[in-house]
This record gives structure tokens, sequence and C-alpha cells, in this order.
């Protein structure tokens, strides 16, 4: 188990990293997910022991590790950039470490290709050079798991692959943090990444983890408009009024003009914001319906399987968006320059306070 208590970074007069508490169990894939800027990265060498905090303590399995040096604790980290030794063979860039830690090589070499998903046969005597950007991640990847830690920290090591190839290998950290049993604490910007990776998310915003929990509660259940609107694309109304009533709030916004009953499920103040996400806004041409808002389509743009299609408010500037399945919009009819009525199921929307 790893534990940070308090721990506080600063550049000068900038807190990058504000004491922040965090408790990862063992086997755990945490995903420290925030904006640009954020801390992550600061945390992370923190944690990893590249870093030495201002102040506040890290500790692992119980011992307290906050000046440990990061060779003498069981971390191992993943760095954004490969840095893999050009002039070196894939197996000589993986040997290399592993001698200078008096790691017993053997055909080592070979499993941790294969774990990594390459070939021994065709790729371990490759010079680094001969690599494509996601062979590189491979290799950089299996040197880390060379010294076996316990904990492997990794740095937005997939930030500067093509989508395919990410997603592919967000999938396979996702097998080998199961088929090692290992914790797996990764760093990003990019919410896709956390979502399908991560048992837990840590949203972290100007040094200060602001929400803890499961993928799917944080998506469901955000605790602010901001990471509502980090979490996902979501049009957000601002409400007028709100009362509390039983399984949830009774709101009001003069933008949708309509009172509804919505669940709120945690006590974070009172709701301020109804926040809906694209794929739960529907378009519709009854303009009677009891929930919605209407609005002209300005414009329709295929994604995929998908279609958005974006609307304005003639009343206001305004701006919102509906995402449909391409197949249920056909049937519509709805076409750009059509007054439509935006709706969305009020089970589905949710409330945030500030
Ligand atoms: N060595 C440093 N000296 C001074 N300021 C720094 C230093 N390293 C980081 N910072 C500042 O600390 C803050 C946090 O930086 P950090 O790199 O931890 O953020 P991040 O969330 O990892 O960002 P990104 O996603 O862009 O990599 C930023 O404002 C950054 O400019």
């Amino acid at each position: 188990m790893l534990q940070a208590t308090n721990l506080r970074a600063e550049y000068g007069s900038l807190v990058a990293v504000d004491d922040v508490n965090l408790q990862i169990e063992t086997g755990e894939f945490a995903t420290i997910v925030g904006p640009s800027g954020c801390g992550k990265t600061t945390l992370l060498r923190m944690l990893a022991g590249h870093q030495e905090p201002t102040s506040g303590t890290v500790e692992l399995n119980g011992e307290d590790v906050t000046y440990t040096e990061p060779q003498n604790r069981p971390t191992s980290l993943v760095f954004q950039s490969w840095a893999l030794f050009p002039h070196m063979t894939v197996r000589e860039n993986i040997e290399f470490p592993m001698r200078n830690n008096g790691i017993e090589i053997g055909n080592r070499v070979e499993e941790l290709l294969e774990q990594v998903r390459l070939d021994p046969d065709v790729h371990a005597d490759k010079q680094a050079t001969e690599l494509s950007g996601g062979q590189k991640q491979r290799v950089a990847l299996a040197r880390s798991l060379a010294y076996n830690p316990d904990i492997l920290l990794l740095d937005e090591p997939l930030a500067s692959l093509d989508y395919v190839l990410r997603k592919r290998l967000q999938r396979e950290l996702a097998d080998l943090n199961e088929e090692l049993d290992m914790t797996f604490i990764y760093v990003t910007h990019s919410l896709e990444s956390a979502l399908l990776m991560s048992d837990k998310l840590f949203v972290l915003d100007d040094g200060d983890i602001i929400q803890t929990g499961s993928p799917e509660d944080i998506y469901r259940q955000p605790n602010t408009k901001f990471i509502a609107e980090f979490m996902g694309d979501a049009n957000v109304f601002e409400l007028d009024a709100a009362s509390q009533m039983d399984g949830g709030y009774e709101v009001q916004s003069s933008v949708f003009e309509q009172t509804t009953t919505v669940p709120y499920h945690h006590d974070h103040g009172e709701p301020k914001y109804l926040v809906v996400r694209y794929d739960d806004t529907a378009v519709g041409t009854d303009l009677t319906a009891e929930i919605g808002l209407e609005v002209d389509v300005e414009n329709v743009l295929v994604r995929g399987n998908t279609v958005l299609i974006e609307c304005g408010s003639p009343e206001t500037d305004d701006e919102y968006v509906a995402e449909m399945p391409v197949d249920a919009f056909r049937d519509t009819n709805i076409e750009k320059g059509d007054t439509v009525c935006l709706q969305w199921d009020s089970a589905k929307s949710i409330l945030v306070p500030e």
C-alpha cells in the first residue's frame, strides 16, 4: 500500500502540489488525472523519489520512504519520453539497468519482451533506433519491469502515440496490471485513458485532489462543475432555484423553463448547475415535451457512428450539443435550420454545486 500524507511541492512562490493525501492499495490501477500544469508530474516524481517534497510524507507498506533514493525503493518510473539508449540494442537497453542493479539476467529479457507483447526472436537484437514509437514504449516498459518493482509509475507514456495504438496499449497495460498483480500509478490529462484503464481515479486540479473514486462513480456523480465538464462533453445549465425533495432536488432554470426533479447523491452544497452529457441529450420535434429547450439546429457533424447536432438558442447566445446514434438521427429527418426541442431524461442529468 502506498500512502501520501500532506504531500506538498513548492517552486518558489508557486504551490504545485498542495498538501495532497492519497492512498493506493496493492495491485490497484490508480490514475492521477487533471489538466495540463495541475501538478501531476510533480506529484508522481515525489511518489517515485525523483523529487523531494517541500513537506509531507510518502509511506510504502507502512515504511516512510519520503527521502529514500529512487533506486532504493520498490518503485519504477516510466517516463513520458522513451529515454532508450539509441546506440544500444533492445536487449542491451533492458540488460543495462539490470547489470547496474545486480539483477540476474538469465532469460529475463525474453520473458520481459513477451510480457510487453514483443517477439524476442524478432526484436531483441534490433537497434533501439530501428523501432517504431509504440515498440520503443514497449521496450521502455519492459526495462522498468526488469526491476520487478512493487509499484510501476507511468508518466503519460502513451501521449505521443496515435489513437489506435494508444487504445491498444491502454488495454495491454490494464491486462498487465492484472497479470502481474503489480500496483500501477498512471498520470494523464486524457480522460479517455483514465476511464478505460483505472480501478481508481484521483482528479487533480491546481495541486489539489478534488475527487477520488472509481471512474464510473466520478463520471456519474462528479463533485463540481469543473469535474463534470472534464469527465465528458456536456451541456451545462445554470439553475435559478433548487429545492430539496424526496429522492433529489426540484430545480428550475430560466433557460429550460420547466420544473424537474433530479437525483442528487452527494453533500457538497446546494446544486447550482444541471449538467447533461451530449450523449444523454436528444433532439425531438415535439416542442411541447415536458423537459426541453427550444433551439435552432446550426450544424450537423458525423462523428463515427454518432451525430453531433450543434444547436443555438434564438434568444441567447448559448450553444448546446446533442449526440445521437446515426440511425436514430436519420429517423428524425432533422436538418440544419430546423427548430427543435433538446430533450433529456432527468434521471440521467447531473446536479453539481459550484
Ligand atoms: N522545476 C520547476 N520549476 C518551477 N516550476 C515548475 C517546475 N516544474 C513544474 N513547475 C510548475 O509547477 C506546476 C505543475 O507542473 P507539473 O509538470 O507537475 O504539471 P502537470 O500536471 O504534470 O503538467 P503537464 O500535464 O503539462 O505535464 C506548473 O505550473 C509548472 O509550470
